[in-house]
């Protein structure tokens, strides 16, 4: 058996180190600027092909139906792409909090795509993996580009970035946000005028689900101000989860160990780039 096949692929967190709204789409989709950065929290992918076309996912996610799963839905739609007659079984081991803003499921759909491309000999270029991952989320051709990246549109017009790689801690309180519900808030923040990387670089920004999210969700609240004696708290992407930077390693080891229950904690690094990107 060719040592792909038994490779880890794995599927890195990603945060939203600011989140502006500047408009909205005729369609009502919110215009985006944002800037995501990878941590090293990741989910696992082992993937088998398979000669016959079933694409099989033997230990579905709890509470997600293997036909909703994104990696079964990237599987599926890179087969409808390119007309490949190959399928696969997908382990997915999951360590990213779902639904907490972090990007898990985008994430695993593109880590799905670039392992398949290799595991199916599709030899796509990324861009075409990016194309076909957008149709799954918005979230997913960044980590198909593989590069913390300044992101505007609904977060799909990508301009690589290089950041400081610091130590975040990254607090879930436990709260499932429904995305939609707060994109569909009256008292959402959705005008804020565009800023430039260089304003961003010096440090005028914040989230603007944070007003929102706050109001609808009160753990996320006492959550964010626990956070907040540590330094600049923030919200990634839509929520729930929460990170405060770190110089240090030792400092957020020592935030993390003064985590109220039941709030879970994650201690991690910053990345600039995917795991995946040499590959
Ligand atoms: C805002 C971000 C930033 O990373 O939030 P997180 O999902 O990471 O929290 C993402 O771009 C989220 O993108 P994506 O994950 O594709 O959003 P979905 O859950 O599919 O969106 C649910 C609903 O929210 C609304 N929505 C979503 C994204 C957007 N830019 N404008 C919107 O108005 C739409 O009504 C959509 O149907
Ligand atoms: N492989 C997957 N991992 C996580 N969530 C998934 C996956 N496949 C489908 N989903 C669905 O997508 C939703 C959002 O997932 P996730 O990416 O973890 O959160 P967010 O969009 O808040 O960053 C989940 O609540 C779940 O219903």
């Amino acid at each position: 058996m060719p040592p792909e096949t038994r490779r880890i692929w794995p599927a890195p967190a990603k945060i939203n180190l600011f989140l502006h709204i500047v408009g909205r789409r005729a369609d009502g989709y919110h215009l985006l600027q944002t800037v995501f950065q990878f941590v090293d929290l990741c989910d696992e992918l082992r993937l088998r092909p398979r000669d016959d076309d079933q694409i099989r996912l033997p230990r579905p996610l709890p509470g997600v139906p293997p036909q909703q799963d994104l990696c079964v839905r990237a599987a599926q739609a890179l087969r409808a792409h390119t007309g490949c007659r190959l399928g696969v079984d997908i382990e997915l081991s999951k360590r990213i909090p779902m639904g907490g803003g972090l990007g898990g499921g985008s994430s695993d759909a593109a880590t799905t795509l670039l392992a398949l491309n290799r595991l199916w000999q599709l030899d796509l270029p990324r861009d075409e993996l990016a194309a076909i991952g957008l149709a799954l989320g918005a979230d997913v051709p960044v980590f198909v580009g593989g590069r913390a990246a300044w992101a505007e549109g609904v977060g799909d017009r990508l301009t690589p970035i290089e950041l400081d790689e610091p130590w975040y801690l990254i607090v879930d309180p436990g709260v499932a946000v429904a995305t939609a519900g707060v994109f569909g808030h009256p008292k959402l923040t959705r005008h804020t005028p565009p800023i430039t990387i260089s304003q961003f670089r010096s440090g005028s920004t914040g989230n603007d689900c944070l007003a929102v999210v706050s109001a609808l969700y009160p753990q996320i609240d006492a959550a964010y101000r626990w956070l907040a004696r540590f330094g600049q708290a923030h919200l990634s992407g839509t929520g729930g989860c929460l990170f405060v930077r770190f110089d240090a390693r030792q400092a957020a080891d020592v935030a993390q160990a003064q985590l109220p229950a039941p709030w879970r904690g994650w201690v991690v690094r910053g990345l600039n780039h995917h795991p995946l990107l040499a590959d």
